[in-house]
């Protein structure tokens, strides 16, 4: 059986260089780029990769996807910043490549995604929900692509479930003391020394609370869940958005 050819874009950082160590030690994969800021995409092309993992920043993910896919190359992205003007965008491109596949990951370690789906479940049956993550301090964005996700799927749980609003009887506050507002759910986030990427979503009911905790604790934590995104998106063309939609979770 003919190896995967695979390139990491941002392989020099932090999650970036593990996932080139994690690609290598794959035994049915091939490293054929580990590009960097500053290298030319056309390598991609160059050495024929089939999929390109995407982990470099938001300022530099579109202008990669746009290569990827008008060479037809699949993308794994775990980039942050994904926005509904952005994801429209990569849909046309998408549209222009039908058979290119981009899956993108708010988080690719098992224990978030399930902490999404339990949050999601639970959510309508509390009548007060917040999330709280907490990441290292070298992160550039806030609140994380996770948190923002988990609100998302916790605020459409409630919204089918018809859920009412959280009470909240705050009538003065210092900006961003109540967090981040996300679809109605506040996101807070805190950025700390010695943490790597955390989060709580907070449940509350008359007498009784729920919390449903994640922490990732290493790097690793993200790696079966970016060789199975390769694995998997070679054949889902199209825009897969979450990775619980090839652990068959739905
Ligand atoms: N989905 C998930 O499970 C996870 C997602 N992430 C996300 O992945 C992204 C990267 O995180 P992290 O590794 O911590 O960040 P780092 O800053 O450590 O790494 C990003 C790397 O990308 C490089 N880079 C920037 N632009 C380009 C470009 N155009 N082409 C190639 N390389 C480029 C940077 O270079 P330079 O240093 O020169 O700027 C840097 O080496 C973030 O958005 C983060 O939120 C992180 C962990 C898990
Ligand atoms: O920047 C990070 O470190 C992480 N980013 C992702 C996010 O924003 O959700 C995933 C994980 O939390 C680590």
């Amino acid at each position: 059986m003919s190896k995967l050819r695979v390139a990491v874009l941002g392989a020099k950082g932090r999650i970036g260089s593990e996932a080139v160590r994690a690609v290598e030690a794959a035994e049915d994969m091939e490293l054929v780029a580990a590009l960097g800021r500053g290298d030319k995409l056309e390598t991609l092309a160059e050495t024929g990769a089939q999929v390109a993992v995407e982990l470099t920043t938001p300022a530099s993910v579109m202008g990669n996807l746009d290569f990827c896919v008008r060479h037809g190359i699949h993308a794994v992205v775990g980039t942050t910043g994904w926005t509904d003007d952005r994801l429209a965008q990569l849909k046309g491109w998408l549209d222009q490549s039908p058979e290119t596949g981009v899956l993108i990951a708010p988080n690719f370690s098992i224990g978030a995604v399930l902490t999404m789906k339990f949050a999601q479940i639970a959510a309508p049956y509390f009548e007060s929900v917040e999330v709280v993550e907490l990441h290292h301090p070298n992160k550039v964005d806030a609140p994380s692509g996770t948190a923002t996700r988990t609100a998302q799927l916790i605020a459409e749980a409630r919204r089918q479930a018809g859920s009412a609003p959280a009470p909240d009887a705050t009538a003065t506050a210092l900006d961003g003391a109540r967090g981040a507002d996300v679809d109605g759910v506040p996101v807070h986030a805190v950025r700390l020394r010695g943490l790597l990427a955390h989060q709580e979503v907070l449940l509350g009911a008359e007498g009784e609370t729920l919390t449903v905790r994640h922490d990732s604790l290493h790097h690793s934590s993200f790696m079966p869940g970016i060789l199975l995104g390769v694995r998997r998106v070679v054949t889902t063309p199209g825009l897969t958005f979450g990775l619980e939609h090839f652990l068959d979770l739905n």
